[in-house]
């Protein structure tokens, strides 16, 4: 299939799904400093030719304007011609759909996913075990114990998107960049955003924990 195959009326309830998402995580402030992308999958998927909408890069993410999305593809290449440049991160989406065959990908910095990416970074990953929310990942065995990977933040992009095939675990949607955000994914936008909220309230809730003081004898 190629780019101009897939119908318009696809093209533009990815768009819409991306400018509603954008708009929500603007307002809960995950999107400081320009920081942050967002794409979703659009036409037919094989691990070699696939197509998503993908923030543009540098963007203010708590405006909308024409300038906010563009398609390419597998590659991170424009599917039409742009003066727009795609996320500088796009490979790593990129390589997520190319392991995945996921539907949409979402990458915030939050203030608890740096906290929590540093301080269990030097074991490359986050354990975190007896939190409801862990169902939100789509893990609903009794008590599961979950290792989310923590990925180094190389200044080059293609370095961390090598990483990404030894590390991705089928089961966890989701992987950590040291000190610098998370990228989460589903099958489609509602999920992918669902994995998104699941992995956030998951870490604030680790990082409250590490501030708890120890419990009183009884
Ligand atoms: C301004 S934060 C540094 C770049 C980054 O990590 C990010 O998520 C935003 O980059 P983009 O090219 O997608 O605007
Ligand atoms: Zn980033």
């Amino acid at each position: 299939m190629t780019f101009s195959d897939i119908s318009l009326e696809e093209k533009q309830k990815a768009l819409g799904e991306l400018r509603n998402i954008k708009e929500q995580f603007a307002a809960r402030g995950w999107f400081p400093g320009t920081s942050g992308n967002l794409s979703v999958r659009v036409g037919a998927f094989t691990p070699d030719r696939f197509h998503f909408a993908v923030t543009s890069s540098g963007k203010d993410k708590s405006v909308h304007t024409p300038e906010d999305f563009l398609f390419v593809d597998a590659n991170g290449e424009a599917c039409e011609t742009t003066a727009l440049k795609p996320s500088a991160e796009t490979l790593i989406h990129a390589k997520i759909y190319r392991m995945t065959g996921c539907g949409a990908i979402f990458h915030v910095h939050t203030v608890y996913n740096n906290l929590i990416s540093e301080y269990y970074g030097d074991e490359g990953y986050v354990p975190a075990q007896g939190i409801e929310l862990i169902k939100g990942l789509g893990i609903w065995e009794e008590n599961a114990a979950i290792r989310i990977p923590v990925l180094p933040n190389y200044a080059d992009i293609p370095s961390i998107a090598k990483l990404i095939p030894g590390t991705l675990k089928p089961e966890i949607p989701g992987i950590l960049l040291r000190n610098h955000g998370i990228y989460a994914w589903g099958a489609n936008a509602f999920e992918a955003k669902r994995h998104l909220e699941a992995f956030e309230f998951i870490f604030e809730v680790l990082y409250r924990s590490l501030l708890l003081p120890p419990r009183p004898h009884s």
